[in-house]
C-alpha cells in the first residue's frame, strides 16, 4: 500500500511539474543582478499587488520601489512617511497581468558562509508565449529607469566574492552647481558624450572601447562633485573602486573591473594613496604589504589593500576589462604618479583643478545668497512689481544664462544703496576698522544667547534662519567685493564654501569679515607648511 501511495504521488508531481512546464514559464531573478530591481520596482507598480494580504514593509528604497504614503492625523508635512510593501520570504503571490495569471514567490537563500544571503524572486506566468516575459522585461526596466531619472545610482564592492552591490541612490547634482574655470565642466561633458557615441568607431578599428579620465590638482576643488554632477547629467551610474579596500588584491581587482557594466563610471578616488610610496614603478614596495620598518614607525595611516601597480594596470587595459566604461581617477599628487598609468588608453585626458580664482569666488557667492526660486518668491515678486513707485511693470535686463538660481522676480526691483537697503541691515556693513575678525553670532543670535534662561542656550545660527532677500544688484555688488578679498588661486573652493556656511544668513557679515578670515586661513597654511619642511 505504502509503495503505491508513494509511485502515485511521484507520478502526480511529475505529472504538474510537465503541466507547469508545458503552460508556464518561470524566470528567476537574484538580487545579485539589476534585474532584481526593476521586477521589484514593476511589482510594486502592479494594481493587483497593492491588494497582497500578507506583505513585509520597508521604509528603504521607497523612492524607488512604489510607495505608500502613511500620514499622521495632524500635520502631513512634518509626520508623513513612505513605506512600500515587499513581497513576504516563502509567500506565494498570484498577479494578473494582461488578463495572464501570475505566480510570484520571494526566498532568501542562506551563503555557505553564513555571512551574506541571496534572495531571489520567482515568477511563475501562465503563457506559452515567450514574448510575455520579454514584455515584462521590457516594462519593468524602462519603469524603473524612469524612477531613476533624476537619481544617479551609486556601487560599491565590499569583498571579492560578492561584486558590486548598490549602496545608495543620490539626487542628480546639476552641473552648473559646480564653479570651475569657464568650459572645463562642458569640456569633459562633451568628451564623455562623443565618446559613448563613438562605439562604432573603436570597433572598426580595433582600438579598445574605453576612455580615462584624470583629474588632479588641489583638494576641495569639486574633483568628485564634477563627476557625480556628469553622472547625473550622463544618466550614468557610478561604481566605486576603493584601492586601499582590505582584502582587494589583483586578482579580484581584475575580477571587478570586468564585472563593470558596459555602460558606466568607474571611480578610483585618491589614487595615489593606495599606495604607500606613491603610485610609482621606481619605487619597487609600491605595495603596502612590502612596507619598511621605519614606515611602520610612522604616525602616517598604513593602507590595507594590496594591489600592486603592475595588478592595477593590467586591470585597466587587460584583455578582461570591460569595455564602454568610463574611468574617472582622482588624485592630489600628480607628480608622484607612474607615466605608465598616466599614458593614453589608460587616462586620456588629465584636467587640473586649481585653487580658486576670483572668479569662481564671485560665482560661489552668487550662488549661495541666491534665493531659491519658489512659487511664493514668484508670488512675492509679482505684488512688489504693482507697488513700485512708478506703478509700471519694468523690463527685466538680468542675464538669466548666467545662474537660474537667481530670483528673476526680487531682480526686477529697483536697485537701492547696500548699506540701507537689506531688510536686515547688518551693523558690520560697510567692514569697519572695529568688526570682528572671524564669525560672531550676530546682534540677534547674541541676545538669544545672554536671554536664555528661560529658553535652550546655544551659539550658532538656527536652520530656519533665512538669509535676507536680496536683488540681483545686491547680489552682484556683494559678490563683487568677496571676490575682491579673496587672493587668487591661494584657496580651495572647498574652504570658501566652509566660511560661507558660517554666514549662512548674513551676507553683508560675510563680505565684512571675509578678508580678515582669508589671513588666518593663510597664516594657518603657511604654519602647517613650515612644520612639515621641519619635519
Ligand atoms: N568648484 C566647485 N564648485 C562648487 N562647489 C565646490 C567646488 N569645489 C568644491 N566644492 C565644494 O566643496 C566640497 C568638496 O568638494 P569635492 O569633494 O568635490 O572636492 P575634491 O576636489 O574631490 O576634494 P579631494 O581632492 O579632497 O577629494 C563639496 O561640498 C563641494 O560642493
Amino acid at each position: 500500500m505504502g509503495s503505491l501511495f508513494e509511485t502515485a504521488r511521484r507520478l502526480l508531481s511529475s505529472l504538474w511539474d510537465a503541466l507547469i512546464n508545458a503552460f508556464f514559464i518561470t524566470a528567476v531573478f537574484g538580487n545579485d543582478d539589476d534585474s532584481f530591481q526593476w521586477i521589484m520596482h514593476w511589482m510594486s507598480e502592479q494594481p493587483s499587488w497593492k491588494g497582497a494580504r500578507n506583505v513585509e514593509i520597508s521604509t528603504s528604497n521607497v523612492d524607488l520601489l512604489c510607495a505608500v504614503e502613511i500620514d499622521s492625523d495632524e500635520d502631513s508635512s512634518t509626520h508623513s512617511r513612505k513605506v512600500t510593501y515587499l513581497p513576504a520570504v516563502s509567500e506565494s503571490y498570484t498577479l494578473w497581468y494582461k488578463y495572464r495569471w501570475m505566480g510570484v514567490t520571494r526566498a532568501v537563500h542562506p551563503n555557505q558562509g553564513g555571512w551574506s544571503t541571496r534572495e531571489t524572486l520567482t515568477l511563475s506566468v501562465m503563457t506559452r508565449d515567450h514574448g510575455i516575459l520579454a514584455k515584462i522585461l521590457q516594462d519593468a526596466k524602462n519603469g524603473y529607469i524612469k524612477a531613476q531619472e533624476d537619481k544617479i545610482t551609486i556601487y560599491v564592492s565590499n569583498n571579492s566574492t560578492d561584486g558590486w552591490r548598490e549602496l545608495a541612490t543620490r539626487p542628480k547634482r546639476p552641473l552648473n552647481s559646480i564653479i570651475l574655470d569657464p568650459g572645463t565642466a562642458e569640456l569633459v561633458v562633451e568628451d564623455i558624450r562623443d565618446f559613448l557615441s563613438s562605439k562604432e568607431w573603436y570597433a572598426e578599428r580595433g582600438i579598445p572601447f574605453r576612455r580615462g579620465y584624470l583629474l588632479y590638482g588641489a583638494p576641495g576643488s569639486g574633483k568628485t562633485s564634477l563627476i557625480h554632477s556628469i553622472a547625473g547629467e550622463l544618466g550614468l551610474d557610478v561604481y566605486i573602486i576603493s584601492l586601499s579596500r582590505s582584502g582587494l588584491d589583483d586578482t579580484s581587482l581584475a575580477d571587478l573591473i570586468s564585472d563593470l557594466p558596459e555602460r558606466c563610471i568607474a571611480l578610483m578616488e585618491d589614487i595615489d594613496a593606495a599606495f604607500y610610496h606613491g603610485l610609482n614603478r621606481e619605487t619597487p614596495h609600491a605595495s603596502s604589504v612590502e612596507t619598511s620598518d621605519d614606515d611602520l614607525d610612522s604616525d602616517r595611516p598604513q593602507p590595507t589593500g594590496r594591489v600592486s601597480l603592475s595588478g592595477l594596470l593590467n586591470a585597466l587595459d587587460g584583455i578582461g576589462a570591460q569595455e564602454g566604461r568610463v574611468l574617472f581617477a582622482t588624485t592630489n599628487k600628480y607628480n608622484s604618479l607612474d607615466l605608465a598609468l598616466c599614458r593614453p588608453g589608460r587616462m586620456d585626458l588629465h584636467i587640473e583643478f586649481k585653487l580658486a580664482s576670483r572668479f569662481q569666488a564671485e560665482r560661489l557667492f552668487k550662488r549661495f545668497y541666491a534665493p531659491l526660486p519658489s512659487p511664493s518668491a514668484s508670488a512675492r515678486g509679482s505684488e512688489s512689481k504693482h507697488t513700485t513707485a512708478s506703478g509700471k511693470r519694468e523690463n527685466s535686463h538680468v542675464d538669466t544664462t548666467e545662474d537660474p538660481l537667481i530670483d528673476l522676480s526680487e531682480s526686477q526691483a529697483p536697485p537701492a544703496p547696500l548699506s540701507s537697503s537689506s531688510p536686515t541691515p547688518s551693523p558690520s556693513f560697510p567692514p569697519s576698522p572695529s568688526s570682528p575678525p572671524y564669525p560672531s553670532p550676530t546682534a540677534t543670535e547674541k541676545h538669544e544667547e545672554n536671554t536664555a534662561s528661560s529658553g535652550p542656550t546655544y551659539v550658532g545660527v538656527v536652520h530656519s534662519r533665512r538669509a535676507p532677500t536680496l536683488s540681483r544688484d545686491q547680489i552682484n555688488a556683494l559678490a563683487a567685493q568677496f571676490a575682491l578679498a579673496v587672493p587668487e588661486r591661494q584657496l580651495s573652493m572647498a574652504s570658501l564654501q566652509g566660511f560661507l556656511m558660517m554666514y549662512k544668513t548674513r551676507p553683508f557679515e560675510a563680505v565684512a569679515d571675509v578678508e580678515a578670515w582669508v589671513e588666518k586661513e593663510l597664516m594657518e597654511r603657511r604654519g602647517a607648511e613650515k612644520e612639515e619642511d621641519e619635519q
